[in-house]
Parts: C-alpha cells; structure tokens; sequence
C-alpha cells in the first residue's frame, strides 16, 4: 500500500472568534424559528454545537487551497464532531488542523480532515473525485443503517435562500451559489451545504428525543447525494444506541423523491430538555418542522 504524500500533513493553527450576532444569525440560517429564543435572543442564548463547524471551515479549504484535490469537483462527503465544551456566546479559540487519512477509493479520493481545539475535535471528510488511484487503503465504507425497527419520520423543510443566507457564514465554495459552478461539480443547480442540511435536520430530532439541540456532544453523517434548497426532507430516526449515557439517536434523511441525502447519522445530547410530556410519549411522532420555510 502506498500512503498519499497528503497524509499526516499539518495544515496549522488558527485561532477564530465569534460574536453572539454570529451564532444567532447562524441559528436562524440553519432554520432556527423567531421564537425559539434560546437559539435566536442574546438574553437566552445557546450556541449550536455545530456553529463550530463554521469557524473551522478554514481546514479543509486550505487543503483544497495546497492543490490536493480539484476544489471545483470535490465535495463534502461526511463530517464527524466531538464536543468537549460549549461554545460561549461569544469568544475566540485556536483551531489546529491536520489531514488525518487520505483513502484511495480508486476514481476518487477521500481526505479526512481534523481539527481539534480546546472546545471540540471534528473530521471533515472531503470526497474528491478524479484524486483516487495512487495505491493506498479504501478505508471505510458505506455506514451501516440500525437492524431495529425504525421510528415515524419527521420532517426537514429547507428553503429557498436556505444556500444563499448560510455561505455568509464562511462556506463560499461556489457550488452552492453559481450554477455555473455547481454543473462544473456535476450538480443539477446549487444545492445546499452538507453541513446546513445536517444542523438543519438536528433541531426537529433534538425536540423529537426531548433534549437540547445546544446539548450534542457527538455526530456522525455522510453526506450521500445533493440537496437542493427548497428539498423537503424526511427524516427518520431510531431512539437510542445501546449506549448507556445521554440521549442518543440515529438518523437518516431522504429527499422528496426518494434519494438517501443523510446517511450513517448518529447524534448524542447531554441531558434532556425537561421529562417527557405524557401528551409526547413517542420521540419520533410525525411532525412538520420550519413552519414558515
Ligand atoms: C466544498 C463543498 C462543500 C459542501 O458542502 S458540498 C455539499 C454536501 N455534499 C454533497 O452534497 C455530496 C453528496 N454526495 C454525493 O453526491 C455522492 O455521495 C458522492 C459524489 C460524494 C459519491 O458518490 P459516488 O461517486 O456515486 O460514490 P460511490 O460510487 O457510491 O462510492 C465510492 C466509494 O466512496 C465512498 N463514498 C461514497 N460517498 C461518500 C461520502 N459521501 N463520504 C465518504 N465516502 C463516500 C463509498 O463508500 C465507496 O467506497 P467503498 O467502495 O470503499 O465503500
């Protein structure tokens, strides 16, 4: 096996700051509603775990910036996140950064990107096609879905501006904003950041386990095909994953024709919003989330 000269590369530190306008404008990208005020009011704020993720951002583009990967085809292909504290309203850390594993997936490379700081350690996992082929591991595979019965489906309203609003939370990449661009990635139009498509999905599982969104300490998706702003998603999840702390789920979504867009999904909170409700017994009733999408 042959290692890509990528592999163990130190892409640096960088320290990020953020104020409270920033997570709440972030909240309200990823389809925070007005009136939940704990994610959208500076007097209650939670910050989303998964904000993080837009202060890092910097790490997988500055590889795609060295020339690993063709940054006009490569996507985001899944991500990983372990919290270790939260994130203040406001503050600033430094964000260290490495290219963990380079897998060789043959017409495509996979390059895992990890940053770690005193707040969070996450992987980007960036699928770039045309970079495969130099000898190396296949490394993993396709994630495995529960063999339990799952529970109803929820669902994930993305809209329209839903691509537009969230780039100017640090994810310019042209794809989700040129169609030029996005045919260029082999895309109908531009479609939707993985990573918003995944923050906007956690808040109806968060409310539909009981616990708070602000409360993940651990995630797992890939990102398995486009979706486009204005997608309608279903969201599926199962209750539990036979670890004994938290509130833990995994999840799956599927656009409105029926393409796997999440797969692999795992989330884990901290402690339960408030007991449940007798009128609530089932964490995966149906329901419709974003309203006003
Ligand atoms: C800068 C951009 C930022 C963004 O936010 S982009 C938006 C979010 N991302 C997306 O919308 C991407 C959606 N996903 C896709 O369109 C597709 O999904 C892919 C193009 C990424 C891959 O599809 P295909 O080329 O058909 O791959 P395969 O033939 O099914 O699998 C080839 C090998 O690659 C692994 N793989 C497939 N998808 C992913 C993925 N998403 N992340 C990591 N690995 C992946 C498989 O398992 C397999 O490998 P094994 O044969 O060893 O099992």
């Amino acid at each position: 096996m042959t290692a890509s000269p990528w592999q163990g590369r130190a892409l640096g530190t960088r320290t990020v700051s953020w104020t409270e306008r920033d997570a709440i404008l972030y909240a309200l990208a990823v389809g925070a509603p007005a009136d939940r005020l704990d994610l959208v009011y500076e007097e209650r704020l939670r910050v989303l775990p998964t904000f993080a993720l837009t202060l890092a951002q910097w790490a997988p583009d500055a590889l795609g910036a060295t020339g690993a990967f063709d940054v006009t085809t490569a996507v985001h292909g899944s991500q990983r996140l372990v919290v270790k504290r939260p994130l203040e309203p406001s503050g600033e850390m430094a964000t260290t950064a490495r290219v963990a594993a380079v897998w060789d997936k043959g017409s495509a490379a996979v390059f895992d990107v990890e940053v770690s700081s005193d707040h969070f350690t996450a992987t980007w996992s960036v699928f770039a096609p045309g970079s495969g082929g130099f000898g190396g591991e296949r490394g993993p595979s396709a994630p495995r879905r529960p063999d339990r019965p799952a529970g109803h489906t929820l669902t994930v309203a993305t809209h329209a501006r839903q691509a537009a609003f969230y780039r100017l939370l640090g994810d310019r990449h042209a794809m989700h904003i040129d169609p030029a661009a996005a045919a260029a990635a082999g895309m109908d139009r531009p479609f939707l950041h993985g990573l918003c498509t995944l923050a906007a999905s956690l808040l109806p599982l968060a409310d539909a386990l009981g616990v708070h969104p602000a409360g993940l300490v651990e995630l797992d998706a890939r990102f398995a095909a486009p979706v486009y702003p204005g997608d309608r998603l279903a969201l599926t999840g199962w209750a539990g994953d036979g670890t004994p702390d938290g509130r833990t789920a995994c999840f799956e979504a599927a656009a409105g024709d029926g393409r796997a867009v999440l797969t692999g999904g795992r989330a884990r909170f901290r402690e339960p919003a408030e007991p449940p409700t007798p009128e609530a017994p089932d964490a995966f009733a149906d329901r419709t989330e974003n309203p006003d999408a």
